[in-house]
């Protein structure tokens, strides 16, 4: 297993947003968690990224604990995310945008980028080269030099997506990828996501509402409702649960 959540528990104040959780992701697969608003989805995402500490539980991500770290390290092991409301430099170009999720990666250190040393000089080279070729990836490379703000939602989500995939990781979380998109963006994200996974040895957890996008995307989900563990298989079963069509007050037949 890639990713192991280990009976979980996340309180906030008198609220318990994550109770006594355990799952597991294997390598390579797509797993869908689901849910409810409320019921925990992205509180469990932010302790996958250590943007919050488990009241009790523990994260393993690839044998070793990660609970506790902070978020730029557990990135360094290999966990990259997006964002339920995208976050992207607006006033930026695209191009900028995704060689921001490279930062990190740089071998160069602060001295030798103000010099700007040969080392540094071809690392900028080698880091420009590669984040064009990730938009080429995404069929985006003619947006490069646009400003982040005009592109179309899809297009931004997209970019969100090569962003988090330029920091090179093992484990892609995706907080509501298809929101907002129309069904033929929805579709089209479908399918890179499905390729990517393939060319960039992904392993992917996102959250989704969209059941018919994860019904055809998912391996595997899990299915939370106040904090709890209602269901865990696969989607087509997910959607014929009584437990879960219940959780979502029959939310799966409105499509
Ligand atoms: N920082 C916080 N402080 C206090 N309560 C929080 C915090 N973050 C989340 N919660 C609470 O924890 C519960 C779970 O919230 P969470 O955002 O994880 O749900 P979700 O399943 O992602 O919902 P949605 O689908 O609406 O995004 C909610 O009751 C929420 O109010």
């Amino acid at each position: 297993m890639i990713l192991k959540i280990d009976n979980v528990t996340k309180n906030f104040g008198g609220v318990t947003a994550i109770k006594e959780t355990s799952f597991s992701v294997a390598p390579k697969e797509i797993f869908g968690l689901i849910g409810p608003n409320g019921a925990g989805k992205t509180t469990m995402f932010n302790i996958i990224t250590g943007n919050y500490v488990p009241t009790s539980g523990e994260v393993i991500f690839r044998n070793e604990a990660i609970s506790g770290l902070k978020p730029h390290h557990i990135v360094r092991k290999g966990i990259a995310r997006t964002f339920q409301n995208i976050r992207l430099f607006s006033s930026m170009s695209v191009l900028d945008n995704i060689l921001i999720g490279f930062d990190f990666q740089a071998r160069y250190g602060f001295f030798e980028s103000i010099i700007r040393f040969p080392r540094f000089i071809t690392e900028e080279r080698r880091i420009k080269a590669r984040a064009m070729e990730i938009l080429d990836y995404f069929d985006m490379s003619a947006l490069a030099h646009e400003k982040a703000v005009d592109l179309s939602y899809g297009q931004q989500r997209k970019v969100e997506i090569a962003r988090a995939l330029a920091t090179n990781p093992d484990l892609l979380l995706l907080d509501e990828p298809a929101a907002g998109m129309n069904p033929s963006e929805t579709e089209e994200l479908g399918d890179i996501i499905k390729k990517a996974r393939v060319d960039f040895d992904l392993t992917v957890l996102l959250i989704e509402h969209d059941m018919k996008f994860v019904n055809q995307l998912c391996d595997k989900v899990l299915v939370l409702d106040y904090g709890k563990t209602i269901f865990e298989g696969k989607p087509a079963d997910a959607i014929q649960d009584p437990e879960v069509i219940a959780a979502y007050l029959g939310d799966f037949h409105n499509d």
